[in-house]
């Protein structure tokens, strides 16, 4: 039976929109969008090229001029009434979500609120865009530095979050008078396009925002090689992030990276267990562990190891894994074979270290990309899943002895996105939140995305950040001006 609710087609876009127009590949190709619970085909989109991004690019450069010469309030107007529509049509998009990323519905639906806090933040930041005064060094001098658009923006998004990098990047962009194109992954292409949909109802000029569907590394140089675009912003993998930095320098582009992560989960002698055991749960088990911030490696004092993992494995035990659209599910399927071995590899190269299967291990009993949730004690250091994110459903409990020891152990990797400890000693804190090398800490909590805080990473896990009054400086570019009158 297919996951397809009538409700929901009026939401499936099969056509990308570029400058305000509904529209399919000039080739006339197309994509196909798969539901990973069951592999239905549920939609296709087009398989656009460089003509078509280009001609989006250009639309984009032209509308630049009006969107940014509209008053912050304007602009602030057109923002809130986006979030209006996008919370009012939050069940419909959750929905749409889950058939084509999988995961559970309320979770999805948690997802969009989460991406609509963002439309929000930064339709308030939009009049806070603020300059400066600096005293004159002459009587009749007078210095002013002001904030202005960066320009035409690219941006390319990932699979695993699919509205929320959408609209962390378009809110900010339209809020300070940027127009831009985006590229979302092929593999969840159709909130991308749902959103578009809504941001054009609520009056987002034709251009400001475009949606182009299509191959990755053609759209990609188009965005990297035109003059026009002067920023992207990229939310993905380190290599790919790595390669569109490369690309962007001949034409000196701004460019954010919100890239791969490896975040350690530390939890001390001092800790609330019960607590940990639960932020532990929020973090790794979120989008079936599918999420850049989340606990891919977990250190925990030798003399609490065993109480805590008591109480970890009854929490565990309680994640139901099934069809993200059943009651009360709250693991979905992971997004593709490639990513159930990728688990599957690491579990095998844990065991090879030396871990034991405590909880799971396997694919689960429903078959295909589901995965059962694993918990693996007696990890060492040095197990595979220290170096690069599982990017699945597995807690590799690693123990240690020392405060230096865990911080060593955390600071041992070439990612700095997000990191967790958690302890009640506030020296212990003070020590180990200013020694960890990541972009965000989570003390004793193990859910820190909003939209109020700077997201990003440090080392390998990237630069820039998104969110915050901080994400809104991304889309700026400061002018000084020095007038003598
Ligand atoms: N730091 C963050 O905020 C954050 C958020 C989500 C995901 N991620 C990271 O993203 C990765 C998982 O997502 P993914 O598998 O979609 O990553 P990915 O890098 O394979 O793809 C991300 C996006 O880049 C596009 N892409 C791929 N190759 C490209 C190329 N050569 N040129 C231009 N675009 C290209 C993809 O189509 C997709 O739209 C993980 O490493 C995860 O940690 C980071
Ligand atoms: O995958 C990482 C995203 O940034 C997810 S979230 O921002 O933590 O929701």
């Amino acid at each position: 039976m297919s996951d397809i609710r009538p409700n929901l087609r009026k939401f499936i876009y099969e056509q990308c929109l570029i400058n305000g127009e509904w529209r399919s590949a000039d080739s006339g190709k197309t994509i196909a969008v798969t539901n990973p619970a069951t592999q239905e085909v549920i939609a296709h989109v087009p398989n656009c090229g460089a003509t078509e991004t280009e001609h989006a690019i250009q639309a984009a450069a032209t509308a630049l001029p009006a969107w940014r010469q509209k008053t912050a309030a304007e602009r602030a107007q057109v923002l809130k009434r986006w979030h209006a529509l996008v919370m009012e049509n939050q069940q419909a998009l959750g929905e749409l979500m889950t058939l084509e990323q999988g995961k559970p519905v309320a979770e999805a639906k948690g997802e969009i609120a989460y991406a609509a806090s963002y439309i929000e933040w930064f339709a308030e930041e939009a009049r806070r865009s603020y300059g400066e005064t600096i005293p004159g060094l002459t009587a009749s001098q007078r210095i002013i530095v002001t904030r202005e658009p960066v320009g035409v923006c690219a941006a390319i998004t990932p699979w695993n979050f699919p509205a929320a990098m959408i609209t962390r990047k378009v809110a900010p962009a339209l809020a300070v008078g940027c127009t831009i194109v985006v590229k979302p992954a092929s593999e969840t292409p159709l909130t991308a396009l749902a959103l578009a949909a809504l941001a054009q109802e609520a009056g987002v000029p034709n251009g400001v925002f475009s949606v182009v569907t299509g191959d990755a590394k053609t759209i990609g140089e188009a965005f990297t090689s035109s003059e026009l675009v002067r920023k992207i912003s990229f939310t993905g993998s380190t290599a790919v992030g790595a390669t569109l930095m490369a690309a962007s320098a001949p034409t000196l582009k701004r460019i954010s990276l919100e890239l791969g992560g490896n975040a350690p989960f530390i939890v001390f002698d001092d800790a609330d267990l019960d607590k940990a055991a639960q932020g532990l749960i929020d973090s790794k088990f979120r989008n079936a562990g599918q999420t850049c911030v989340c606990a891919n490696r977990v250190y925990v004092q030798r003399s609490i190891a065993d109480a805590f993992t008591q109480k970890l494995l009854e929490k565990v035990r309680a994640l139901n894994v099934g069809n993200g659209f059943d009651d009360g599910v709250t693991i979905g399927p992971l997004i593709s074979e490639k990513a159930v071995e990728k688990v599957e590899k690491h579990i095998a190269d844990a065991k090879q270290h030396g871990a034991e299967v405590v909880y799971g291990g396997a694919r689960h009993e429903l078959g295909g990309t589901w995965f059962q949730p694993t918990v693996l004690s007696n990890g060492t250091p040095d197990m595979l899943c220290t170096k690069e994110e599982t990017f699945g459903p597995v807690v590799p409990l690693i123990p240690f002895d020392s405060e230096e020891e865990a911080l060593g152990y955390a600071n041992a990797s070439e990612f700095g996105l997000a990191a967790y400890f958690y302890a009640r000693d506030a020296g212990r804190i003070r020590r180990v939140a200013e020694g960890i090398e990541a972009g965000m800490v989570g003390v004793n909590t193990g859910l820190i995305s909003n939209a109020t805080a700077p997201f990003g990473g440090v080392k390998a896990s990237g630069m820039g950040r998104e969110g915050g009054h901080q994400g809104l400086d991304e889309y700026t570019e400061l002018k000084y001006v020095c007038i003598d009158v």
